[in-house]
């Protein structure tokens, strides 16, 4: 359903024209990101002063917008790039870290979907929290991490990415990535991975890198949750913990080749 080859080339093209990559993220994660950004070959730049969201938008080649630690002002900026990547066309990414734990979540993941996202990368509690009609529910999510597995949601996703036009990724032991025509799954990474705090926000990073050098939005989401599945895979083995891994996912990414993506990738 998708080639091999088309992820082998989106990083090439990644490492080729080092994109930059505008972000507006939480504090718990944005010295991870950037390092994750630097270490697969895009330009990070960590921004959320409104002053400069827009002058930012139009030079970088994709945005980022992870909800994890919001506040008032934050949700303004956010808001503020949202519109302003929706209007220019500037391919987006949408975390919407926690969407499931409270109303305020909630309410800002939903308004920002309003600003149509390219794609939305979240763990299942999220993607169901924010596509469904329910409020805020503490059956499937403990504060940021999910009750629930990611085939739980499988099909609700995939319905929910028809109808909102968008590419939904979910993350999780298996990742699943799907347009609403097409769903795929990854069967790579480590269970070690989940005990590192932001994991997934440095998914949807690489998908944001990606969406830079990538228009199907499918085939970016999937090289990026890819890129860190394998390289969270390949540094466990080395892994005394999740100190030493958080260390070893950098230095996988840093020497993560189109060929290593292909020999180690569990697609279906
Ligand atoms: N049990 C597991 N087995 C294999 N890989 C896993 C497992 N759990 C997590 N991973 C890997 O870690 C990645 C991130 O998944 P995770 O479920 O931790 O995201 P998340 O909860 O949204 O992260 P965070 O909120 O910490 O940013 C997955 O895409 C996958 O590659
Ligand atoms: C732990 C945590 N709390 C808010 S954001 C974040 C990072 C993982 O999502
Ligand atoms: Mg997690």
């Amino acid at each position: 359903m998708i080639q091999t080859e088309s992820l082998k080339d989106s990083l090439l093209r990644l490492q080729n024209t080092t994109p930059l990559v505008l972000n507006i993220t939480n504090a718990v994660v944005m010295n991870n990101t950037a390092n994750a950004l630097l270490a697969i070959g895009a330009s990070p730049l960590m921004s959320d002063a409104t002053e400069e969201t827009s002058t930012l938008i139009d030079i970088a080649s994709s945005l980022v917008i992870n909800i994890g630690t919001l506040t008032s002002r934050t949700v303004m900026a956010m808001k503020c790039a949202a519109s302003h990547a929706c209007q220019t066309g500037r391919p987006w990414v949408l975390d919407p870290v926690g969407a499931g734990a409270t109303r305020f979540r909630l309410d800002t993941s939903r308004l920002l979907l309003e600003y149509k996202p390219t794609v939305v990368r979240g763990n299942a509690a999220e993607i169901q929290a924010i596509f469904s009609s329910q409020g805020a529910n503490d059956n499937t999510t403990r504060g940021v991490d999910s009750l629930l597995a990611t085939e739980d949601v499988a099909d609700f996703a995939k319905e929910a990415a028809r109808q909102h036009n968008t590419v939904i990724a979910i993350t999780g032991a298996t990742d699943i990535i799907t347009d609403g025509e097409r769903l795929v799954r990854i069967d790579n990474g480590h269970p070690m991975m989940a005990r590192v705090t932001g994991t997934g926000c440095t998914a949807t990073a690489l998908t944001g890198a990606y969406l830079g050098v990538q228009d199907d939005a499918l085939i970016a989401a999937t090289a990026g949750l890819a890129s860190l599945a394998i390289a969270g895979e390949l540094a466990s083995t080395s892994a005394r913990g999740p100190g030493t891994l958080q260390l070893n996912i950098l230095d996988e990414l840093y020497n993560l080749k189109p060929e290593t993506l292909a020999r180690y990738l569990k697609l279906t």
